[in-house]
């Protein structure tokens, strides 16, 4: 039987109409072919292309899951915290520019103060389209972090066009001895700006974050008082020193003029934070594009929060959870004693800076 089909075949091929029938089944064996071969490559391209898309959205989440996780733990380390919902660094960036994108040394910093509302600040600003605020953790270049050179401190910086002002806050550089030297090294036009806040109740809040991380530690009244009933207030306590205003200043004005200086009231970023954005915008050079219209009152974290357009709430930011926090009751002599403390130091400060806070009315 095989036989006959092989001996078929042959005569098959030995006949001219049978060549051109072999001709033509090639042919169509071949087309059959490549249909095949496009067909399975089309499903695997679709397939890797479904796959691609799946992977670039689970990568956005992670991104954006990154950012809060990156903030928890940086939450939980000494001072930086989530603004809920922050963009990433790049998508502000292509927000707002048009043109190439590189890291530059900062033109402006907040120095500080700790607890001064620092944080709300540089977020507040982070919305204005011709400013680069770093995010991450605070730098801490010119107090703690000097050895690791120039070129590390730029690296933290964030992209930015050539039209844009970059910006970052470390509000330990303001008690630093070393800091406004060093600064003035790097550039001597440095903007530098100092959130300040009434000192009593910034030692409070200094006390509350140390509070929250060492449950343990004794109460703010003896940390105050070196002995309780000698009444002497330990000046050496930094949540105390931090308050006297004045002579952490006297540091800066011997490298910088007071006009590269702008004093923001801490108290008026919470209860106005328009007004005060308006000075710093002012103080910067560039246009006073955030106004009341980017904030909104939020009754449950009791401060003022971002939008980051008009009338849309959907895109707004809070600061997290370890701003605002509530503080402990001191008592109220203790207070009224720690506020005689400061009554000269402020007076000074005052005097210094041609305005006057009020807190000791
Ligand atoms: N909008 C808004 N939301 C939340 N909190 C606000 C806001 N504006 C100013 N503040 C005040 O900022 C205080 C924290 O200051 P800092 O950001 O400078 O703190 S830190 O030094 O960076 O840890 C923080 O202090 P506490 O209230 O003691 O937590 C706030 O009073």
């Amino acid at each position: 039987m095989e036989c006959r089909v092989v001996v078929d075949t042959l005569r098959v091929f030995s006949s001219s109409r049978g060549r051109f029938k072999l001709f033509l089944f090639c042919i169509v064996l071949c087309l059959c072919g490549y249909l095949l071969y496009s067909y399975f490559d089309y499903i695997s391209a679709a397939r890797s292309l479904t796959h691609e898309r799946q992977r670039a959205a689970f990568d956005n989440q992670h991104m954006s899951r990154g950012l809060l996780n990156n903030n928890d733990a940086d939450a939980a380390g000494e001072e930086w915290d989530e603004v809920n919902g922050e963009v990433s660094e790049d998508e502000a960036a292509s927000d707002r520019s048009k043109g190439p994108l590189s890291k530059k040394f900062p033109q402006a910093i907040i120095i500080g103060v700790k607890k001064g509302g620092t944080r709300a600040l540089l977020e507040y600003l982070r919305l204005h389209p011709d400013i680069a605020a770093a995010s991450g953790p605070e730098p801490h270049f010119f107090n703690r972090n000097y050895d690791k050179g120039l070129e590390w401190y730029r690296s933290l910086m964030p992209k930015s066009t050539e039209h844009q002002l970059t910006i970052e806050k470390t509000p330990g550089y303001f008690i630093s001895k070393e800091a406004p030297a060093r600064i003035h090294a790097m550039s001597k036009s440095m903007k530098l700006i100092v959130v300040v806040r009434e000192p009593v109740t910034r030692a409070i809040s200094d006390y509350t974050q140390i509070l929250n991380k060492n449950p343990g530690m004794p109460s703010f009244e003896s940390m105050t008082f070196k002995n309780m009933s000698a009444g002497g207030i330990d000046t050496e306590w930094s949540a105390i020193q931090i308050g006297l205003y004045a002579k952490h200043l006297m540091n800066w004005i011997q490298y910088f003029p007071l006009k590269q200086l702008l004093v923001v009231s801490g108290d008026r970023l919470v209860t106005d934070p328009a007004d005060e954005v308006g000075r710093v915008q002012d103080f910067l050079g560039v246009r006073k594009l955030i106004t009341e219209k980017n904030f909104f009152f939020d009754p449950d974290k009791g401060f003022y929060c971002l939008k980051k357009a008009e009338e849309d709430y959907s895109v707004s930011h809070c600061l997290g959870k370890t701003k605002g926090r509530t503080h402990p009751n001191i008592m109220p002599e203790v207070i009224q004693k720690l506020k005689q403390f400061y009554k000269p130091s402020n007076k000074i400060f005052y005097q210094m800076v041609g305005q006057d806070f009020g807190w000791d009315e």
